[in-house]
């Protein structure tokens, strides 16, 4: 039979508790994840903190059956150093300070094997152990002594402590075998004689040669090359796994992997490698002796007396047995109900039966008869129906009615005893098939379950044993684990999504998941508890039928009896009044005919009383058959009320099974369901906010090539506004355009200005109504008549804001350039004021001049010349036309009397101006605002 090579991963624990990991694992789905997020499926993915009994318990079960079976089995350990290899398969140490628990998968098959066979004691063994290592492809015999015969645990223990203390460390290979004869004959009176092997592989961590040499077999039987042209001879290592790999052994392959991250490389090379060997099949046969299969003993009367009857009773009840199941297999193929292989099965049954049937019918009958005359087995009747005794049956003894009786209760005892036993057979197996459903979740495929499997004998190499497939001498339940086995352990199904998922490089787990809850929902387990209950419930119905029934019986027996104690105290009556009335008879009568007359009424009377008797025997032998009877069935009522008290905690175990099962359904449905609707969520939200992300993205970009265009447009601007500047310096003034171009260019420089910071506001995140004055603050503030306006510029369309946008501009340059006109004229305005006071100041103090006496005043035309000369000194810095004013002014002074006098308030208005108003011109909006500074409070 073809089974692939099963593979495990084992996860070693981190050094430092909740270090970070490189690769998890997925006990429920099996799957190894990389922290890269790449999946392996394997057989099993154990967890991290796997223990070792978990370990053995979760696969090597089956090696063990597989072993006892006679079929070679074989474990080999993949690792990186350090990983746990050695530890997985021998443990920790054999010495006593080492913990049970720690004991490795060697120590535990061991005692597991020895522990089988002591339940098995009709099974003759002989157990050998072997443990080898290669080092540098040289051979080493841990044990010095090539196969070490072991006869129980203890010994074997013993010798693995040897082997520990003797064994080389470092980088080498370590084989250590387990090897059993077996001789046991079957209850078919046929002898099992079989051979088989279990080698247990801790390979080197380091790669070498023999490793390499290993890795090319395994390639190469990957690639579909026959094992028969595979050279496994080419070193001591390959030699020795040629059964593992491509041979006739169960094989599991174990990686031991680190989790650690810097091991991440060769942790996803010991993956690889292991996954590798999952394309490998081994042809994994039962190893027999050439003696096997051969009958010990055919003749029935060879078997020990005591035997003969519970054989011959059990052979009835077989063939009952037998004919039941055929009628239901017939019913069964009759209702087509079965799938097509299914029916196939059920034909090859009857085939067969019909078969035996032919064979066996002549033996039968002559065995029947035999056994009839021998034994004068009584036809074996389950319910007896209490019947009037004919007057023959009261002649018979009593002996025979107590010998009928003791029979009939070894009967009932034989009836009970194989009950229980078809009972408790019943419930093993059932068990057995579904703890096989329940722990195994290999899947299996769906030719190989209905596929009967033909007979193939082979000659091994050494000529030692022959080797058949398995199924001539396989129990069903035998046979079914290994079909299991040989299934593939992935289904074709969850296969082609991880190949899928693989190929697009998506998580496949959505999928897997969905798979996991329709498998969840069409779970065997369900139907098989399904059909268990209603079996179970029928059947119960029907004892309660029959207990019904009984009881009923129970009732009429018993006033069946009550009547007949009735009638036999009459007749005892009867009897002693005619017993009584003889002897009174007999004492009253004196004379001759009187006596003649009584002694004939005696003797009728006798008669009577003697018919009486014979009736009151009768009736006696009739109430000991009803007591009986009901004795019985009343011990079968109460076997029926445990029965049925049993069957009816079965059913409300079933039931509450079955809720438990749909609860747990609709609870992971429930608990998906809500995964599935967050995960929607989270998408959606972060689709949403990617989304979102792009824009705003795509929007800052957009912002960012509009702030430096604006930028360039400001450089443009203020190079314009420079070189206008720079004439300006040179040439002192500049053309009224240019002038108007210095202000476009500062107005455009400043609007440019606000628009980057708006901008610049909006990437950063911060609400660019910061920096307008539509700001909650601004609005309180702003007038019932600014609000309005602002209202109506928020209806404005783009085009129309533009344009007063347009108009704004120009109007505030228009509106600069008379500011600055303003300001020139203020200036002129200014220095004109300042000469102006400064002449009168000049006047003043001429005014204050000592005068000449007043004759000379009148036309001493010397002193007005030397005055008009001191004023024309004053003067000089005047234009010669203000000198000629003034000149004028003085003769006209010289030639009429003076004037009055100019009183001293109005001089010192003429006195320099202390404060002279100072104003700020500011632009605010659409209006210039000019403040005088200075100005008095
Ligand atoms: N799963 C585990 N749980 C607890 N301890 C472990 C586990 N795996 C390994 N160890 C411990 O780690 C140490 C190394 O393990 P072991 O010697 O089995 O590794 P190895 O892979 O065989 O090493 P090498 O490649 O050197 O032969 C041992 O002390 C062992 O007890």
């Amino acid at each position: 039979m073809d089974i692939p090579v099963q593979i495990a991963i084992r996860l070693k624990p981190p050094s430092i508790a909740d270090s970070l990991q490189c690769i998890f694992s997925n006990p429920r789905t099996q799957i190894v994840i990389t922290e890269s997020g790449q999946t392996f499926h394997v057989n099993r993915a154990l967890p991290v903190d796997c223990t070792q009994s978990h370990l053995f318990s979760s696969f090597m079960i089956p090696q063990i059956n597989c072993f006892l079976d006679g079929c070679d089995t074989s474990v080999v350990v993949f690792g990186q150093p350090n990983t746990g290899k050695t530890y997985t398969l021998f443990g920790a140490g054999f010495e006593c300070i080492h913990s049970e628990c720690d004991q490795g998968i060697i120590p535990r098959f061991l005692t597991d094997i020895f522990h089988k066979l002591s339940q098995m004691p009709e099974r003759e063994f002989i157990l050998h152990i072997t443990w080898m290592q290669v080092v540098n492809n040289n051979i080493f015999d841990v044990l010095g002594a090539g196969l070490v015969r072991c006869c129980n645990v203890e010994e074997a223990f013993q010798y693995m402590q040897l082997g520990w203390r003797q064994r080389c460390l470092g980088n080498n290979h370590t084989v250590f075998t387990v090897s059993m004869e077996q001789k046991w004959v079957g209850t078919n009176g046929v002898l099992n004689h079989r051979m088989s092997t279990a080698s247990f592989c801790d390979l080197a961590a380091y790669p070498e040669p023999s490793l390499f040499a290993l890795e090319n077999i395994i390639k190469e039987l990957v690639a579909g090359n026959p094992p028969k042209q595979i050279n496994y001879d080419q070193c001591i290592l390959t030699a020795m796994l040629r059964d593992s790999f491509g041979g006739r052994a169960f094989t599991w392959v174990i990686g031991c992997i680190s989790t650690e991250p810097d091991d991440y490389q060769d942790t996803l090379k010991i993956l690889n490698l292991c996954l590798c060997c999952r394309g490998i099949k081994n042809f994994v046969t039962v190893n027999l002796f050439a003696d096997n299969n051969t009958p010990v003993y055919s003749d029935k009367t060879a078997l020990p007396a005591d035997n003969s009857f519970n054989l011959q009773f059990a052979t009835t009840q077989w063939i009952k047995l037998v004919s039941n199941a055929e009628g239901l297999f017939n019913k069964i193929l009759q209702s087509k109900s079965l799938s097509e292989s299914d029916m196939n099965q059920v034909s090859e049954w009857l085939f067969l039966k019909a078969e035996c049937d032919e064979c066996l019918n002549g033996d039968i009958s002559g065995d029947n008869k035999d056994v009839s005359t021998k034994q004068g087995l009584p036809r074996i009747a389950e319910d007896t129906e209490p019947s009037e005794p004919s007057e023959s049956d009261v002649e018979t003894d009593s002996e025979d009615s107590h010998s009928e009786t003791v029979f009939q209760d070894k009967v009932e005892k034989y009836m009970e005893y194989f009950r229980e036993k078809n009972d408790q057979l019943f419930a093993e197996r059932c068990e057995e098939y579904l703890n096989h459903i329940d722990s195994d979740d290999i899947t299996l495929s769906e030719t190989s379950g209905s596929q009967s499997l033909p007979i193939m004998t082979s000659q091994s190499n050494s000529g030692r044993r022959r080797t058949i497939q398995p199924g001539e001498s396989l129990s069903g339940a035998e046979l079914e684990l290994l079909r299991k086995v040989a299934a593939k352990a992935i289904s074709p199904e969850s296969q082609k999504i991880i190949l899928e998922s693989h190929k697009k490089d998506v998580d496949p787990e959505p999928k897997l998941i969905e798979r996991e809850l329709l498998k969840m929902i069409d779970s065997p387990k369900t139907a098989e508890i399904c059909k268990k209950y209603k079996m179970t419930k029928e059947k119960y119905t029907q004892k309660q039928i029959l207990a019904r029934k009984l009881s009923k019986e129970i009732s009429s027996s018993q006033s069946q009896l009550k009547e007949l104690i009735n009638l036999c105290i009459a007749k005892e009556r009867l009897i002693n009044d005619l017993t009584k009335a003889v002897s009174t008879n007999n004492n009253q009568s004196k004379t001759c005919s009187d006596k003649f007359e009584s002694r004939l009424v005696d003797q009728d009377t006798i008669k009577e009383i003697k018919r009486h008797e014979l009736n009151l025997k009768t009736y006696k032998k009739q109430i000991d058959q009803i007591k009986r009877q009901i004795k019985k069935d009343e011990k079968r009522r109460n076997t029926l009320d445990i029965e049925l008290v049993k069957d009816k905690l079965k059913l409300d175990e079933l039931s509450e099974t079955s809720v438990d099962i749909k609860d747990k359904k609709s609870n992971s449905l429930k608990h998906f369901t809500n995964r599935i609707t967050q995960l929607d969520s989270i998408l959606k939200e972060k689709t949403s906010d990617l989304a979102n992300l792009e824009l705003s993205k795509d929007k800052e970009l957009m912002l960012r090539k509009e702030i430096k265009n604006l930028r360039k447009t400001r450089e443009c601007l203020h190079e314009q506004r420079c070189s206008l500047g720079h004439k300006r310096k040179i040439y002192k003034s500049l053309s009224d355009s240019e002038e108007r171009k210095i202000l476009e260019c500062e107005e455009a420089i400043e609007a440019i200005d606000t628009a980057i910071e708006y901008k610049n506001n909006l990437i950063c995140g911060k609400s660019p109504s910061a920096s307008l004055s539509d700001s909650q603050d601004n609005k309180d503030s702003q007038s019932r008549g600014e609000q309005m306006l602002m209202a109506r510029l928020d209806k404005l369309s783009h085009d129309e804001m533009k344009t007063l946008l347009y108009r704004y501009f120009e109007k505030v340059v228009d509106l600069r350039s008379a500011c600055a006109a303003l300001e020139a004229g203020a200036a002129a305005a200014a220095a004109e004021a300042a000469a102006w006071r400064a002449r009168a100041a000049a006047a003043w103090r001429h005014a204050h001049k000592p005068r000449p006496p007043t004759h000379t005043r009148c036309l001493d035309t010397g002193y007005m010349h030397e005055r008009a000369l001191s004023l024309g000194l004053t003067t000089d810095s005047e234009t010669s036309d203000d000198a000629m004013r003034l000149v004028d002014r003085m003769r006209q002074l010289a030639r009429y009397p003076p004037g009055p006098v100019i009183p001293s308030q109005n001089l010192r208005q003429l006195m320099p101006a202390t404060n002279v108003p100072v104003a700020k011109v500011t632009k605010e909006r659409n209006k210039l605002v000019i403040i005088q500074q200075n100005k008095k409070n």
